[in-house]
């Protein structure tokens, strides 16, 4: 799928309905109710242990919810969504290079973009250099990549501008902006605002039991 090759937005969204979230015997959040159309912005917002990751996690179908449902799009249920967490999940030997390539087998995609993806997040000079001995902030962006190498409808991002310098935060904001801009949908977890007006807040403190 590329998203930027679609002839007509997608017109079904994601669907939050009556979501409760708990982690061990810890309820965090009860009665979460959300439409989330094509083309959306959504900041998740609330404090430390409200349970920004934990609904994250539940919008990639990795931890269960205690109550409620999730309505995903057709493309999502088919192919997954794209998941930042907070770990970068990369191998310590692995290149920026390596990575794409490998990501892009791994979901079923050309790795003909691999070379411009790592131009577009400002790796060019870092692309055979194994991870291991990047910054934090240059594996962030090669975690960004794989946006561009394999698309996918939904991105769920964890504090996705953590560790990233003014011009990768610039290039966050464009690659958020491009993907609602195609109809995609952006579900990013917040402590600072990004420079982008979300269509959405959801605060989870307004959510407590
Ligand atoms: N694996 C786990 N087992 C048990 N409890 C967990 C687990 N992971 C998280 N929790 C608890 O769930 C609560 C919510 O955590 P979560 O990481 O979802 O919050 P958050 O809003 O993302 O927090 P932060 O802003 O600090 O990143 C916290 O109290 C945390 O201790």
């Amino acid at each position: 799928m590329n998203l930027s090759n679609r002839e007509s937005p997608p017109d079904f969204g994601l669907k939050i309905i009556s979501l409760t979230g708990a982690r061990g015997y810890n309820l965090l959040f009860s009665g979460l109710t959300v439409d989330v159309a094509p083309g959306n912005f959504v900041a998740l917002v609330g404090p430390n242990g409200s349970g920004k990751t934990t609904l994250l996690r539940m919008l990639a179908g990795l931890i269960t919810p205690e109550a409620g449902e999730i309505e995903r799009p057709p493309e999502v249920r088919e192919q997954g969504p794209f998941y930042l967490g907070h770990e970068s999940g990369l191998r310590p030997n692995e290149t920026p290079l390596s990575h794409l390539k490998d990501w892009a087998d791994l979901h079923h995609a050309t790795s003909a973009g691999i070379s411009a993806a790592i131009e577009r997040v400002g790796l060019t000079e870092r692309a055979m250099v194994p991870a291991h001995a990047l910054s934090a902030g240059q594996k962030r962006r090669l975690c960004l990549a794989r946006t561009l190498v394999a698309p996918r409808q939904l991105w769920l991002l964890d504090e996705p501008a953590a560790a990233l310098d003014l011009h990768g935060q610039m290039l966050l904001c464009a690659l958020i902006r491009e993907h609602v801009a195609q109809g995609g949908i952006c579900v990013a977890a917040l402590h600072d605002p990004l420079d982008i007006e979300p269509d959405l807040t959801i605060n989870l403190k307004d959510y407590q039991p």
